[in-house]
């Protein structure tokens, strides 16, 4: 019998769909594995604390950023806030432990917050602002009492502790500038930075960057930096004793000037009354060298509520009459020509939030019918509408608005065009404005000179291309194989 010769069509179907099936599994397995190998390892973080140590309070800071990346901007957020019960340390200068005490509860609340195994490496700084500044001034060995008793309590805690001290005006100023550029990722897309505006107790910093000055004309309000491969040169200034509590104290024993026993104040409420001691009102070197002969023990303190009155009364705590420079702030300081955004936080959001004018796009003139409204309000009837807020914040609050529109206007020379480029902050991301950022990132290194050398792709534009690629190469094996496939179905086989 002749070889029986069965003519018969092979189905390519099955070899088809294992080619396909292979295929998508090697693109799924390449794919998974390039994005398992390159995916940001599960994030560990790092931690740093830091202490404002103010002049009327003291405030800790938690930073976590990214264990294994700490070069990228904004990668640095506040994960904790808490704010040291009692007054600043400055105030502890007759009894130095208390102030190491007052820092306890906050310091065991960092203690649970920043994981176990990170208290080590956790680096714990104490800056101390314009408060210790005047108690250093006035007393210098009560000053060095209070750091050892800071310094003692802050060393029982397990973190790394990295010393208190004292930061000058400048870079109290300039880390305040840092901190506000940074958190805005300013700084490493090298856009033009937010100028920094920061009223605290007893000190005022005002820092920009202008391109009329370059550090030649006063230079001691030059600081320069290099950070993520650009240049700044930052004009910044800090007026001791131009902070919001100091200015009042300069107020107060201007008109204790004219009439010892009883003020009355336009820049309080009418019907408010309040006795103050001379002792407490002269206790700072802003006032000492102003008290009048003979004051009694105390005088009444009390308000009349007129806002036009109140800003000439504020005005007269400034000098505007003398300047050896091209332009001039006050009392003779250098400062250039106003430029840019600013950034206006800590008592300039405090005051300007409670009055309902944050919003710098309300023209002067209403911001000043505000206040003046605000003062004219009789003080028992502010009491009434205000029950939650603390009455010390509430009595300030008409002195502190006109405080701040005249530092603004007559000091800075912020024009009713420029104020509106002004932002009242009190929080960038989730983190607060005020220096302690700045300073940490300063002191550990975390701002690159030069900027940080970035992979060719981003982390998503690479998967993209992975799986392009990959489906690519499949797609071109099929067709480039289709040909043999057509001819395996179609050529009769002989089985
Ligand atoms: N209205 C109001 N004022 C505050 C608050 N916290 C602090 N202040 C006042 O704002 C001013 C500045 O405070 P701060 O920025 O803490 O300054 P520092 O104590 O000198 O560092 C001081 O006169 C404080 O008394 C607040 O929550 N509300």
């Amino acid at each position: 019998m002749s070889a029986q010769r069965e003519m018969k069509e092979k189905n390519p179907w099955p070899v088809t769909i294992i080619i396909i099936v292979i295929g998508v599994i090697v693109i799924v397995a390449l794919v998974t594995v390039a994005v398992l190998q390159n995916m940001p390892l599960s994030q560990k973080y790092k931690y740093g604390i830091v202490l404002d140590a103010g002049s009327s309070h003291t405030a800790l800071y938690i930073y976590e950023w990214p264990a294994e990346k700490d070069n990228n901007t904004g990668r640095v957020q506040q994960t904790h806030v808490c704010k040291v019960q009692g007054p600043g340390i400055s105030s502890y200068a007759s009894e130095p432990w208390k102030a190491g005490e007052s820092l306890m509860a906050c310091m065991q609340e960092a203690q649970q917050r920043v994981p176990g195994k990170r208290h080590l490496e956790t680096p714990l700084y104490l800056g101390a602002t314009a408060g210790m500044r005047l108690l250093n001034m006035e007393n210098s060995s009560a000053s060095d009492a209070v750091f050892r008793a800071v310094e003692r309590s802050l060393h029982t805690f397990p973190f790394n502790f990295q010393g208190a001290r004292i930061l000058s005006g400048q870079e109290e100023g300039a880390f305040g500038w840092v901190t506000v550029n940074y958190l805005a990722d300013r700084l490493e897309q090298g856009l033009e930075t937010t100028g920094a505006l920061d009223l605290g107790g007893a000190s005022t910093q005002i820092s920009f960057v202008s391109s009329n000055y370059d550090g030649s004309e006063s230079p001691s309000n030059s600081v320069t930096f290099r950070l993520y491969g650009n240049n700044y040169n930052l004009y910044t200034n800090s007026f001791l004793c131009y902070g919001k509590d100091q200015a009042m104290k300069l107020l107060l024993a201007q008109q204790t000037l004219l009439a010892p026993k009883t003020i009355v104040d336009p820049c309080f409420h009418p019907g408010y009354s309040e006795a103050v001691s001379y002792s407490g009102l002269y206790d700072s070197p802003c006032v000492s060298n102003r008290k009048p002969q003979g004051a009694p023990e105390a005088f009444n303190h009390t308000g009349s509520g007129n806002f036009l009155q109140c800003q000439d009364v504020v005005k007269s705590i400034f000098n505007f009459t003398y300047c050896k420079y091209s332009h001039c702030s006050f009392n003779g300081v250098f400062q250039p020509l106003l430029q840019g955004h600013f950034g206006a936080f800590s008592a300039y959001y405090f005051v300007m939030d409670f009055l309902n004018l944050t919003d710098t796009s309300i023209p002067l003139t209403k911001v000043k019918e505000v206040i003046s409204s605000y003062c004219a309000t009789p003080w028992d009837e502010v009491k009434r509408q205000h029950p939650g807020v603390k009455v010390k914040y509430l009595a300030e609050y008409c002195f502190a608005g006109a405080y701040i529109l005249t530092l603004l206007t007559e000091g800075y020379n912020f024009t009713s065009d420029s104020y509106t480029q002004i932002e009242f902050i009190k929080k960038i991301k989730g983190s607060d404005a005020g220096w302690t950022l700045g300073y940490m990132l300063n002191l550990t290194n975390m701002i690159p000179a030069e900027a940080p050398d970035s992979p060719p792709l981003p982390y998503a534009g690479y998967v993209s291309f992975v799986t392009v690629m990959a489906v690519l190469l499949f797609v071109l094996v099929i067709v480039s194989t289709r040909r043999f496939w057509l001819r395996c179905s179609k050529r009769p086989q002989i089985v």
